[in-house]
């Protein structure tokens, strides 16, 4: 009965994207004007990018009950891989800056990380035992002396026949041939030293510049600074990283609707994009300097909009044109350049992306909680990442479906997918525009094709920033 329950709700959320595609309010689209080449929207929408499928090879439409977008004269949007390339070419990263190690995680490196030193620096002990010098036996210093990790042996050569102890990571003397385990040696009454096993020349000992020489390149510029890349760099020798500052970004979540807190009444609901943008964002690359909720107040946005120093502005809600969707109109009435004004993607199609003066941007999401997030990863992710210098997404990601997906004739779909044994992905139920159950069960979004996905074919993966593992290793 749950089954049955959960496969009507499954039923209804597909009906209801794919009523979505027969709306004609197709969105304007405003020749963009950028400070770098932008793609034309007019030639085959899919040339050069990495992450179109060729018309050719797509699969036919799964569903031929599926509604198709009536034709009309209106303009076309851009499609889904052209807004994101628009996204991506709308900025250029600022100056670099210099962050001492301890600030510097989550950046992205904008210069190369070369190695200030050999690694290891010096021939290294890799266990507790003793360095010897030529074939065994050898004798042990009287004294009892050996060398721990941190101490410095001096220059005297161990001469063929001696042996000293030593401890692991501790720097091995000129002249030793090899290091012998604790476990493989016998020290005799008389200080001599056997070995109870066969010694190799080299033995566990880690030479000078096994790992890198002094200038290796060790990672490229565009690399996101990892807990993994502060260690490497800290062994390699630097103190401080030089960095892309991380974008600022001010949220404005608009509607008169909305709840900060308590269950949802009288016709309002809770706000689902605040609590969730922020550490999104954050995982995107970016710090939020602001989220404020505005309600549905047009001199209060449009003061906003002003006042804001941010790098970028994520607005969420009032895309669409109804009486309070106040977004486009403050754009206007602040001379903001529209670069993209509407998508050809479901859900989240009335998404924008505009300059604003001074070269800040502004994206508007629309209100419908998965749409803002569809329009949050076409339009915010890559001009973030290009904003704060980040290497090209490492795309495609593709794999397999588990059950044919719907699509209009001209529509991308972004639905949220679970992994499964083998690989393939399934289409997670409750993906609705207006729904997040889901979206917070699902590994990935896929991106679905104009006409659609039948059952086993390939379709692209689109990371959520905390399960690139599992969305990597899919497909
Ligand atoms: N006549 C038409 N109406 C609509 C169309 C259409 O084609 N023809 N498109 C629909 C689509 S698709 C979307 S998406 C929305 C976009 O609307 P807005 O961006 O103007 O968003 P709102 O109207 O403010 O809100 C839409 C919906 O989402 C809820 N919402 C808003 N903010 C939040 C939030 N922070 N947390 C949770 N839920 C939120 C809001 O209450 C509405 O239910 O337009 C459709 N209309
Ligand atoms: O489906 Mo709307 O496309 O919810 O953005």
């Amino acid at each position: 009965m749950k089954d049955r329950d959960a496969d009507a709700a499954l039923d209804r959320a597909t009906e209801e994207v794919l009523a979505l595609f027969a709306d004609d309010r197709r969105p304007r689209v405003a020749p963009p004007r950028t400070s770098r080449p932008l793609p034309d929207f007019t030639d085959d929408l899919f040339a050069g990018d990495p992450f179109a499928t060729p018309p050719a090879q797509r699969s036919p439409a799964a569903d031929p009950q599926a509604p198709e977008a009536p034709e009309t004269t209106a303009p076309r949007a851009p499609a889904w891989p052209a807004a994101r390339a628009v996204a991506a070419a709308a900025a250029e990263p600022p100056a670099p800056c210099a962050r001492a190690l301890d600030e510097a995680l989550g950046h992205t490196l904008a210069a190369p990380l070369t190695a200030l030193t050999d690694l290891p620096a010096f021939d290294t002990s890799a266990m507790d035992g003793w360095t010897v010098a030529g074939p065994g036996p050898w004798r042990l210093p009287r004294d009892g002396t050996g060398i721990l990790a941190g101490h410095d042996p001096g220059e005297d050569a161990l001469c063929d026949g001696q042996a000293v102890p030593i401890a692991t990571g501790a720097r091995v003397p000129p002249g030793a041939t090899a290091v012998l385990r604790s476990e493989h040696g016998t020290v005799t009454g008389q200080g001599e030293l056997h070995a109870t096993r066969r010694v190799t020349q080299g033995q566990d000992i880690r030479p000078r510049g096994q790992e890198c020489r002094t200038g290796d390149p060790l990672l490229p510029a565009g690399t996101f600074v990892t807990p993994a890349v502060l260690g490497l760099a800290a062994a390699t020798g630097y103190d401080e990283l030089t960095v892309t500052p991380r974008p600022r970004v001010d949220v404005l979540v608009l509607g008169d609707e909305l709840l900060a807190d308590g269950l949802p009444r009288e016709g309002r609901i809770r706000d689902a994009l605040g609590p969730m943008l922020g550490p999104w964002l954050h995982a995107l690359g970016a710090d939020v300097s602001v989220t404020r909720r505005l309600g549905d107040d047009a001199d209060a946005l449009h003061a906003a909009l002003e006042g804001s120093a941010a790098d970028l502005v994520l607005t969420t809600g009032g895309t669409a044109a109804g009486p309070v969707d106040h977004v486009r109109p403050a754009l206007a009435r602040l001379g903001a350049e529209l670069l993209v004004d509407g998508v050809s993607v479901r859900p989240g199609h009335p998404m924008l992306l505009a300059r604003l003066e001074g070269g800040r941007h502004l994206v508007g999401l629309p209100g419908n909680p998965l749409a803002a997030v569809a329009a949050l990863l076409t339009l915010a992710e890559p001009l973030l990442r290009t904003l704060s210098g980040r290497l090209a997404a490492p795309w495609p990601h593709p794999a397999r479906l588990t059950e044919s997906v719907p699509g209009p004739s001209a529509d991308t779909r972004l639905v949220p997918v679970t992994r499964e044994d083998g690989g393939r992905v399934r289409l997670l139920r409750f993906h609705g525009p207006a729904m997040l159950r889901g979206l917070a069960a699902a590994d990935a979004l896929a991106v679905v094709p104009p006409g659609g996905a039948a059952r086993g074919a390939e379709v692209e993966l689109l990371r959520l920033p905390w399960q690139t593992e599992a969305a990597g290793s899919a497909g």
